[in-house]
């Protein structure tokens, strides 16, 4: 066993931990999100910022490639006076416009390509970083923003924004900047034939637009209705598919089926009533577009009629009419739909946006090399509406000092293991850490001084080796192989099919439950912090591997301060001190073989669990 302790090995700890953490800290354009919540397009914005040059390629390729289109039908016009006016006037001249015409087709098609690879290039990163910068948002919130949303409702925002960003970008490129860029050059060129007839369009098209665009925002209630019940119906999918064993146990299937069924036909009804209105919008647009084309060919034909325009002229107008027709029917289809996108936008990133509840301070430090002194002094705390659990509560732990906190259910004991981690700050008094203030400190250097054993073991749905060395990434495999066998894992996990390599299900499903509490033993082995926090670390064991694993903690636990949470009493026989907490407030406290055989509280609740005092006196 001599390897296996010099491979944990204990204090003084590698600083490497949290250093490591803090590498991985908001990067500094996700510092300042919350202050783009509820201003979507400024968020794309500061998105579109970040890549320059890509974005500056698109839209000159888009600006390039339409106005080489819509001068391709000025080449036309071109190409047919010259040829109007007969063969001997047209003479070479026809050779060099159909040579304008062809270099315009091209460049027309070529522009679209650059724009084309550009795009993909920029918009693809551009949903990168936005995942990234959310999931590096999402985790610093505290655990009361995650008690109150579903999981799966976050993870469908995160994506829901990406996916609208997306969209977002490449609808203004290819549906709302082409047609914008073709109807002005549209209106331009009429203008080059009759500038009377020009203004007139132009105006209109103002007009147009102005009556979409207001049309289009009033219906933004209604795209975000949408949205937020489909983040919903995501949220309640990964929650009942996560429960599935409960729902089975229960004979709850068609239950489900049904509450997912009204969930999701409420979804529908919103989309519907949300995509309705976009197709109104296109039918007032499509009406008034017919007309105002209709109008320009006729305005048109006066002006042919009365001399004043050439048959290219007319042809010119005719085309171009016909492009302001399709253009502004394919603006106006594009702006609606823009709306819906940056409605949903705008759910996800006010619901993903909010601020922290747990900052680190402007200048806080890191928590030197701990020695495990924890104080707790007059502190109060209650969770968000809710009434105090902890008034005036103080404790005082010395380094190295072993505590059993006991008591009955809802007494309070692990909101102390809560607020010694900063999961939450206190509202009044301070809990230190080697009387540094934990607030004045970074959180991940005060979480890097705790190893933690949970009452609810969390596994990543990964292999055995990296659940154990999740603790300590850098750890070599021999190291991971040692904190096994000292958790008394390495047996059980050499059995698996492919042992270490061996997934271990969503959550840890295909583990039993003393066997992922093993796990979570060898985890905090591994981690090797001065400060140990155990909740209700062997609940789940049976009696002949509790043995072997109170033998694995007692190693883990030597020489580090000890904090842990038990209901059953005699796991804490060893320690050297029990608390006994009754509603927030510390009712006994003593060695365990003091409090057992004097009358209090400690004493009472080793009667209930039916065990001598004279038992525990000798067994400590
Ligand atoms: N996240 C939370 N939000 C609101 N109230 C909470 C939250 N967590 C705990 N509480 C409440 O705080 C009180 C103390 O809970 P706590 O979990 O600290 O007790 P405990 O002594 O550890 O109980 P147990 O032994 O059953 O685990 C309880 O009334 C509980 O309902």
């Amino acid at each position: 066993m001599a390897h296996v302790i010099g491979a944990v090995a204990p204090f003084p700890r590698r600083p490497a931990a949290h250093s490591r953490e803090r590498n991985a800290a908001p990067a500094p354009q996700a510092g300042n999100l919350p202050s783009l919540r509820g201003r979507p397009l400024a968020f794309l914005a500061s998105y579109v910022r970040r890549h320059p040059a890509g974005h500056l390629t698109v839209l000159l390729s888009v600006i390039v490639a339409v106005t080489c289109s819509v001068s391709t039908q000025y080449g036309m016009k071109h190409l047919i006076d010259i040829v109007a006016a007969g063969r001997d006037a047209a003479g070479t001249l026809v050779w060099g416009a159909f040579a304008v015409l062809c270099g315009l087709v091209a460049a027309d098609n070529l522009s679209w390509r650059v724009g084309g690879y550009a795009a993909h290039r920029t918009f693809v990163a551009v949903t990168g970083d936005i995942r990234r910068d959310l999931f590096t948002h999402l985790s610093g919130h505290s655990p009361t923003y995650f008690a109150e949303r579903l999981p799966g409702a976050l993870a469908s925002r995160v994506s829901a924004t990406a996916t609208a960003a997306f969209t977002l970008e490449n609808t203004t490129v290819w549906n709302v900047l082409p047609p914008t860029i073709a109807v002005l050059l549209s209106i331009a060129f009429i203008g080059s034939v009759n500038l009377q007839l020009a203004g007139s369009l132009l105006a209109i098209a103002l007009a147009l637009g102005a009556l979409v665009f207001s049309m289009a925002r009033k219906g933004a209630g209604r795209h975000r209705d949408y949205a937020e019940k489909a983040a919903a119906v995501d949220g309640e999918l990964v929650d009942i598919i996560g429960n599935f064993n409960v729902v089975r146990a229960f004979g709850a299937t068609f239950r489900e089926q049904a509450r997912l069924g009204d969930r999701m036909d409420a979804e529908m009804a919103a989309r519907r009533h949300s995509l309705y209105y976009l197709e109104h919008l296109r039918l007032v647009h499509a009406v008034l577009t017919a007309l105002l084309t209709a109008g320009a060919v006729g305005w048109g034909i006066v002006l042919w009629q009365n001399g004043q325009a050439q048959v290219g002229d007319l042809v010119l107008i005719t085309s171009l009419a016909f492009n302001i027709l399709h253009g502004s029917r394919d603006l106006a289809v594009a702006l609606v739909d823009l709306t819906q996108h940056v409605a949903r936008l705008d759910e996800a990133i006010s619901t993903l946006l909010t601020p922290h509840d747990l900052e680190d301070l402007p200048d806080a430090a890191d928590l030197p090399a701990s020695r495990g002194e924890v104080t707790f002094e007059q502190v109060r705390f209650a969770y968000p509406n809710r009434s105090a659990v902890l008034n005036d509560f103080n404790l005082a732990i010395r380094p190295g000092e072993r505590v059993g906190l006991v008591g009955f259910s809802g007494a309070g004991k692990s909101t102390v293991l809560s607020l010694l981690q900063r999961f939450f700050d206190v509202s009044g008094g301070r809990v230190s850490i080697d009387g540094h203030d934990i607030r004045d400190v970074t959180q991940a250097s005060l979480r890097a001084v705790m190893a933690v054993v949970p009452q609810d073991i969390s596994l990543f749905h990964r292999s055995v080796l990296e659940n154990i060395r999740y603790a300590r990434p850098d750890a070599t495999e021999a190291e991971v192989m040692a904190a096994a066998e000292m958790a008394h894992c390495r047996d059980f996990i050499e059995a698996m099919p492919e042992g270490f390599a061996t997934m271990v299900g969503d959550r840890g499903v295909k583990l039993s439950g003393g066997q992922r509490q093993r796990l979570a033993i060898a985890r905090a082995l591994l981690k090797n912090a001065p400060i140990l926090l155990l909740d209700e670390a062997t609940s789940a064991l049976d009696t002949e591997s509790e043995q072997a694993i109170q033998q694995a903690l007692d190693r883990l636990m030597a020489g580090r301060t000890v904090i842990a949470i038990a209901h059953r009493l005699s796991t804490l026989q060893s320690f050297d001190r029990i608390i006994v907490m009754d509603q927030g407030r510390i009712v006994d406290d003593g060695a365990p073989a003091v409090l057992a055989v004097r009358p209090g509280p400690y004493r009472d609740l080793l009667r209930m669990q039916q065990m001598a005092p004279a038992e525990v006196a000798v067994a400590a």
